[in-house]
């Protein structure tokens, strides 16, 4: 680790070292357009144990050469005039929002949140909010508790959108916004952690990767040297799935994100039975629903240096209670988290 950090530092600045630099994961790091705001920092304070060098780091994901986009005449946007209107269930960005109920107090953020078409006590029409973010305050643009707490996909207002770059209701689209420290764990290989306090609510990172068919998904898992274990880079984008969409993208099997070994710092995080953090699907246009993306949050406040976890099985029922048979825990991969509730096992 030192002498790759000494070589990055001290030779990477010469043009001779094209090839080296490709492969070189401060080089890649460096390369993202907010490495000088938001830099991705790597550290290895336990061993010499250095990423593996054939992982690359990506601040986007890229899609497969069979995984065409979406035809323009099918990409749709919001009308709204102002920018202030998207958070509004007249946005159309927000159609299929499910549940735009009235928010509870904890949430309240002084602005009025109401039934469409209601009065507030001094008579005012109040628009019905449908957005998932507070819209002021210090928790501005931070995921409301309703959602945070619910496995609702997030709608957000996209590129083929009539508002602009500022607008409320494009969060994920605008990227990550905190310094991420990548370090080496005592137990559980490579971690991360945020250098500044995180806020409730507040977006982290998308889990980026490789997006693949399902089929190409299953002959990697067939492939992997790991077996079982490629599950955990793999994560499919189901959240629309349904066999009875008029979308035919959506009725088939979908696609799957691979960050195994083209990835941003997120695919480093390690579980948690007692995580902070929390993967929501977020769909910008409405025509690539099948595409959508993996957005992680904050589920409570995280003091700087925390390490960010998220619960690898999160919503999937694990009554079966594998972890109690000793047959079958020989073959399980026992769970590090520490937490006082821990499972045991990570599957
Ligand atoms: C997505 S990777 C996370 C990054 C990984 N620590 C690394 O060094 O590349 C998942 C792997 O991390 C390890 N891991 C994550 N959470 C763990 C936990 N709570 N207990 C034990 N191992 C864990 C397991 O080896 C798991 O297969």
């Amino acid at each position: 680790m030192e002498q790759a950090m000494r070589r990055h530092f001290f030779h990477h600045g010469e043009e001779a070292l094209e090839a080296e630099k490709k492969h070189c994961h401060w080089c890649q790091i460096r390369t993202f357009a907010t490495h000088s705001r938001y830099p991705i920092t790597i550290v290895n304070t336990e061993d010499d144990t250095m990423i593996q060098p054939n992982f690359r780091f990506m601040d986007d994901s890229i899609r497969a050469h069979d995984i065409k986009p979406t035809r323009k005449e099918f990409l749709t946007g919001c009308e709204c005039d102002e920018d202030e209107d998207c958070q509004y269930s007249s946005c159309t960005c927000l159609q299929d929002v499910e549940d735009d109920s009235t928010d509870d107090d904890d949430d309240n953020d002084g602005s009025s949140v109401s039934e469409e078409g209601t009065e507030d006590e001094w008579g005012n029409y109040v628009r019905k909010k449908a957005y998932a973010y507070h819209s002021h305050g210090a928790r501005a643009g931070h995921l409301r508790s309703k959602v945070l707490a619910s496995r609702n996909p997030i709608y957000e207002c996209h590129t083929s959108c009539a508002c602009g770059p500022n607008c409320p209701n494009r969060v994920v689209e605008r990227g990550r916004k905190l310094p991420l420290q990548v370090f080496r764990t005592g137990n559980r290989g490579w971690g991360v952690r945020g250098t500044v306090d995180i806020k409730k609510g507040q977006f982290i990172d998308k889990y980026m990767g490789e997006i693949i068919t399902a089929q190409e998904a299953n002959r990697r898992r067939a492939q992997s040297h790991i077996a079982q274990r490629k599950d955990v880079y793999l994560f499919a984008l189901d959240k629309f799935s349904n066999p009875d969409s008029f979308d035919e993208r959506l009725r088939g099997p979908p696609l799957e994100v691979d960050g195994e070994f083209i990835s941003g710092p997120t695919r480093f995080i390690n579980h948690s039975c007692d995580p902070n953090l929390r993967i929501f699907a977020r769909v910008g246009d409405h025509a690539d629903k099948h595409i959508h993306d993996l957005a992680f949050f904050a589920i409570r406040d995280i003091p700087r240096g925390e390490e960010l976890t998220f619960d690898y099985v999160d919503g999937v029922d694990d009554s079966d209670m594998d972890a109690l048979d000793p047959e079958k825990q020989k073959d399980m991969a026992r769970c590090l988290c520490g937490s006082k509730n821990c499972r045991g096992y990570l599957w």
